[in-house]
This record gives structure tokens, sequence and C-alpha cells, in this order.
């Protein structure tokens, strides 16, 4: 039987910007690592004797970078490696890949078993800066990708510059509001403007943009907030919203 503990997984979100990551394997689970992987920006090399076309492709693209060999104890590869993933399918392989990197201090993930992984990879929606990553600590992967199907269906496309703006306005009130409590009582007051309505519908375009950064940087208080609100909902109603 195979053996499965509860674990309580602490989530982090990781910036692997240039770091050095390598994957034992070339299969599916390998393509679909490195394809996380390289999206975050990654330095990815793969050790395998056999490729998926994609890999392949990849590779001539330089964005991963394959070594055409079997995993053997030693390699510079894994010993530079900020994270190591063990994917190839054969069980003792992977295990001796898990055993070296630890042994180095890495941690590493093994496709075939979550017990001794120093991590697990959950499934991820991305929109722009908002990530939501979905895991059930190995239970049922499955399980997981239906969870962030139905995350993608209720976080759309809007959430991209939904975000991009508030970062901007939030940013911009940092740097002219001193007291940390009050920003927060500002920020809380901007969540109440429909903003995703109107990014949905096309109607967050450059003036209304413009103007609301305008505004805050003139007034930047609660009750300003409160009254860009009142003129966004009124400019609502002029284009015949409600
Ligand atoms: C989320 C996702 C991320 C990714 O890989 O990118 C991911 N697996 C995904 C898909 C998927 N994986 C599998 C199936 C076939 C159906 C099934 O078996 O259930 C499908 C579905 C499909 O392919 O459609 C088979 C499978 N998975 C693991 C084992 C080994 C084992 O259980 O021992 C076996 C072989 C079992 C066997 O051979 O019997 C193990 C792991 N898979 C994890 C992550 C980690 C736990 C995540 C969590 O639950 O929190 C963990 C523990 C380790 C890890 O890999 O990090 C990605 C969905 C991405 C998306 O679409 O959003
Ligand atoms: N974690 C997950 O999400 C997940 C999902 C499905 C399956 N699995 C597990 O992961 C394993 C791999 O799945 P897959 O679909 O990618 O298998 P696969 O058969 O498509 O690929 C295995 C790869 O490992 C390579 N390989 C074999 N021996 C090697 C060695 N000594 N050194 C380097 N590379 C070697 C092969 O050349 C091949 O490229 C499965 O056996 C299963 O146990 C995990």
């Amino acid at each position: 039987m195979i053996e499965r503990t509860h674990k309580n997984y602490y989530p982090l979100m990781l910036d692997l910007a240039g770091q050095p990551c390598v994957i034992i394997g070339g299969g599916l689970v390998a393509e679909r690592k490195a394809e996380a992987l390289i999206d975050a920006g990654a330095a990815v090399t793969v050790i395998s004797r056999a490729w998926t076309p994609r890999l392949e492709q990849w590779s001539r693209d330089g964005l991963v970078s394959l070594v055409r060999q079997s995993y053997e104890p030693g390699m510079t590869q894994l010993e530079n490696a900020l994270l190591v993933f063990a994917a190839t399918d054969q069980a003792p392989v992977n295990s001796a890949v898990r055993l070296e990197a630890q042994g180095m201090g890495k941690l590493v993930s093994v496709a075939d078993d979550p017990l001794h992984s120093g991590f697990i990879v959950p499934a991820v929606v991305r929109r722009g800066k908002l990530v939501i990553a979905v895991s059930t600590g190995g239970a049922s992967p499955l399980v997981a990708k239906r969870v962030r199907e139905e995350l993608e269906r209720t976080f759309g496309a809007e959430y991209e510059e939904y975000l991009d703006l508030l970062q901007e306005l939030r940013v911009q009130i940092q740097s002219s509001v001193r007291e940390a409590a009050y920003r927060q009582q500002m920020f809380k007051a901007m969540l109440e403007w429909q903003l995703l309505d109107w990014i949905r519908s096309g109607r967050l375009d450059s003036f209304i943009k413009g103007q609301m950064i305008e505004r805050i940087k003139v007034d930047p208080t609660v009750s300003g907030i409160e009254r860009l609100g009142v003129w966004l909902r009124e400019m609502a109603d002029e284009n015949g919203e409600t």
C-alpha cells in the first residue's frame, strides 16, 4: 500500500527568475513542470535520454537546456540547482535523485513520491498579478485541476487590469499618506467601487483612469475616495448604466 500521511503544507510564492531548476526525466510530467518553471522565468535544465516534442521545441527556442543523457550521481547541474524535480517513470531513479539532492540540502519534488518530497506543485490560475494556487495536498490532483477550472470561470481576465490599476493607486497613496491605519481605510473604501464591472464592460478607459489617479493625487483622503466613488457612479448613470 502507498504510504500517505497528512502534511500541513506551507504555501508561498517563489521568485524563480533566473534561478537554476533541474528536472530529471523528459516525459509529460517533466513537460508540465517545465512549462510552469519557464513561465516563472527560471533557468530550466532537463536531463533525459528521451523527450516530448514540446520539450524539444522549447530547447530549440532556448527556453530549456536539454542534457541528453540518463541521470547519474554527481552531475553538476544537480549541484547547482535551487529546485530539483525527479520526474522519471523509474521509481528507483527518482529515489536516487531525491537522496542525492536532499543530501545537498535541496528542495526536491518527486513525481511518484509526495511523502518524501520537499514540496508539491499546485494547480494555478493566473490573471496578471492575481495568482490562485490550489492544492489537495496530493489527495487528488484531478480535484485540484477541477477547482482551478471553476476558479477560472469566477476570476476572469478583468482581474489583470483591476490589479494593475489598484496597484498604481495604492503606490500613489503609500507615497502621499503617512499613517498606515489611515491608508488601509482608503484601500478598503477603494474596494467599494464597481471597477470590475467597468472593466468587464470595457468602460474603464484612459480618461477615467487618468481622472482617478489625478483626483486621488489632489485629495488623498477617505472622503476623497468616497467622492470618487460617487463620481464614478454618476459617470455610469450618464452612460445609461445603473
Ligand atoms: C496540480 C498539478 C500541477 C502540475 O503538475 O503542474 C499536479 N498534478 C496535476 C495533474 C495530474 N496528476 C496526475 C493526474 C492523473 C489523475 C490522478 O492520478 O489523480 C493528473 C490530471 C491530469 O493530468 O489531467 C497523476 C499524479 N499526480 C501525482 C501522482 C503521484 C502520486 O500521487 O503518488 C500521480 C500519479 C498517480 C498514479 O500513477 O497512480 C502527484 C502530484 N501531482 C501534483 C500536482 C501534486 C499534488 C497536487 C495536489 O493535489 O495538491 C503531486 C503530489 C506532486 C507534484 O507533482 O507536484 C496538475 C494539474 C494541473 C492543472 O491542470 O491545473
Ligand atoms: N506528479 C504528477 O503530476 C504525476 C502525474 C502523472 C504521473 N506521475 C508519475 O510520474 C512518472 C512520470 O510520468 P510521465 O508521464 O512523465 O512518464 P513518461 O514515461 O512519459 O516519461 C518518463 C521519462 O523519464 C525518462 N527517464 C527514464 N529513466 C531515466 C533516467 N535514468 N534518467 C533520466 N531520465 C529518465 C524517460 O526517458 C522519459 O522521458 C509516472 O511514472 C508516474 O509515477 C506523476
